[in-house]
């Protein structure tokens, strides 16, 4: 099983549920965990490759959704530095090329809290997925964080790497 998960982060809690999917995925393959501006620099970056049998992308929820330019430059300019620092999956799903029926799956992180609560990047991310003819194999689903830019809360780590090995087996 080859994997290919795909994350935008701006404070570092996305990229650690990346990771820790990505520890669950390599128990039963190959897995490259990427983040997303690295990844639209590379040539051809914005082709998934017919090798790769399971596509994983996930991003931080921003005003209800997927993150923007101006949601991106907000975070910057109200807490500073970001790890993502040139694009988001918006924008590498506006341009990436999958191959026919690809098995995928869309996660994010989020606050969720009464003020926050109604949306969810990965439902963005799961709904352009499936438009690009991906067939998915899991709900969109979120990992809680503390606050903006609070971290992770207990346990999510843990949920990560479950929901990682969860995925492997959809394909086996
Ligand atoms: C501009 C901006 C808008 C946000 N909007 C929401 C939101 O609508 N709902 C929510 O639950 N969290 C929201 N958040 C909190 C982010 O989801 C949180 O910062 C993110 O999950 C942390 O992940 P990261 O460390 O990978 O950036 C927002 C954060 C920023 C910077």
């Amino acid at each position: 099983m080859r994997a290919l998960v795909v994350y935008e982060s701006m404070f570092g809690s996305t990229r650690t549920i990346a990771e820790a999917i990505g520890d669950a995925l390599a128990q039963r393959g190959t897995v490259r965990v990427v983040e997303v501006g690295t990844l639209m620099a590379e040539p051809g970056g914005d082709v998934v490759t017919h090798d790769v049998d399971l596509l994983v992308v996930g991003g931080p929820t921003h005003t209800f959704g997927m993150s923007r330019p101006s949601t991106r430059a907000e975070a910057v300019r109200r807490h500073g530095a970001v790890v993502s620092t040139s694009g988001g999956v918006r924008e590498w799903l506006n341009n990436v090329r999958l191959p026919g029926a690809i098995s995928a799956a869309a996660f994010d992180t989020r606050v969720g809290t009464m003020r926050l609560a109604g949306g969810a990047a990965a439902k963005g991310i799961d709904k352009w997925l499936s438009r690009l003819g991906a067939s998915m194999v899991s709900p969109p689903t979120s990992f809680m964080v503390a606050g903006v830019t609070g971290g992770l809360l207990d346990g999510q780590v843990d949920k990560a790497r479950e929901w990682g090995a969860k995925l492997a087996l959809t394909l086996t």
